[in-house]
């Protein structure tokens, strides 16, 4: 039988979620520069880039600790068809949650925002930000799917992440590898977003979910599985053990699905 999604609760954010989202993160950022000397993320927007300052900000505790920033490529899992200063903009929200904040003086990563050019036209957006991908991914012709180190992703309450949402038929797409969308049921409406394949297809995928307001949705995702159709157990099922849900107690009070302890 197939790997299952690893579930990892600690019973604080600050203390123990934290600095264990830190350690996986920099285990994730060294096998990416073992393999091609740079390290590509995604980052969803929401409540992540929160969670992830407290994890990324923490003082390094010795040499093998160092979040190496300069060697950073960030992509967005999703954006929002908003200007760069938009207080929508999953970019904003990263800027202002952890860029600003990074110590005087770090070598700054280097960060792929969407082309606010061409906000009007979200067919246009997903396609210039796919041709950044193939840019930093080589061409398309050469590569079926973009593999992306490490994905680190949202679970809103009703079980979307990225800007996949449930019953939508974007959940369907398998050829895009960057998708518009108009209809999102959580505004702002117009977003663009990585596919299916594309999450599912990343070394790594690790999802941040906390607070009591998820528990229901952690309940479906992990209890019913893929069978329930929401896109985080969509993620699951094809990320199998590369899937590494990072969760507090509140969020998965009375979940049945086995815990592990966190290890790298
Ligand atoms: O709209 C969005 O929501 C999801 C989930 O947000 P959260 O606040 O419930 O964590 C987020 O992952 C995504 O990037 C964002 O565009």
């Amino acid at each position: 039988m197939a790997k299952q999604a690893n579930l990892y609760s600690f019973p604080s954010v600050k203390e123990n979620l934290a600095p264990a989202l830190r350690a996986y993160v920099i285990s994730c950022q060294e096998s990416g520069l073992a393999r091609h000397s740079v390290f590509k993320v995604a980052v969803s927007g929401g409540s992540l880039p929160k969670t992830l300052a407290q994890a990324l900000l923490l003082p390094p505790t010795g040499p093998n600790d160092e979040v190496k920033w300069d060697k950073w490529e960030i992509f967005f899992a999703d954006e929002r068809a908003v200007p760069l200063d938009h207080q929508d903009s999953n970019y904003f929200l990263l800027k202002q949650e952890l860029l600003d904040k990074l110590p005087a003086g770090t070598a700054q990563p280097t960060v792929h925002p969407i082309d606010a050019e061409y906000l009007n036209d979200t067919q246009e957006l997903a396609d210039r930000y796919e041709q950044a991908l193939v840019k930093s991914f080589a061409s398309r012709d050469s590569v079926k799917l973009p593999i992306f180190d490490l994905l680190l992703l949202g679970c809103g309450p009703d079980g979307h992440t990225c800007s996949l949402f449930p019953g939508h038929e974007l959940l369907r797409e398998t050829s895009a590898w960057v998708a518009p969308i108009e209809d999102s049921p959580k505004p702002p409406p117009k977003r663009v977003t990585l596919t299916l394949p594309v999450v599912t297809h990343a070394v790594r995928v690790a999802f941040v979910a906390t607070g009591a307001g998820k528990r229901e949705v952690m309940k479906q995702i992990f209890e019913e599985g893929a069978a329930g159709g929401l896109p985080c157990a969509l993620v699951n099922e094809g990320a199998g053990e590369r899937a590494s849900w990072f969760v507090d107690h509140d969020a998965v009070e009375g979940v049945s699905y086995p815990r592990r302890p966190f290890s790298l």
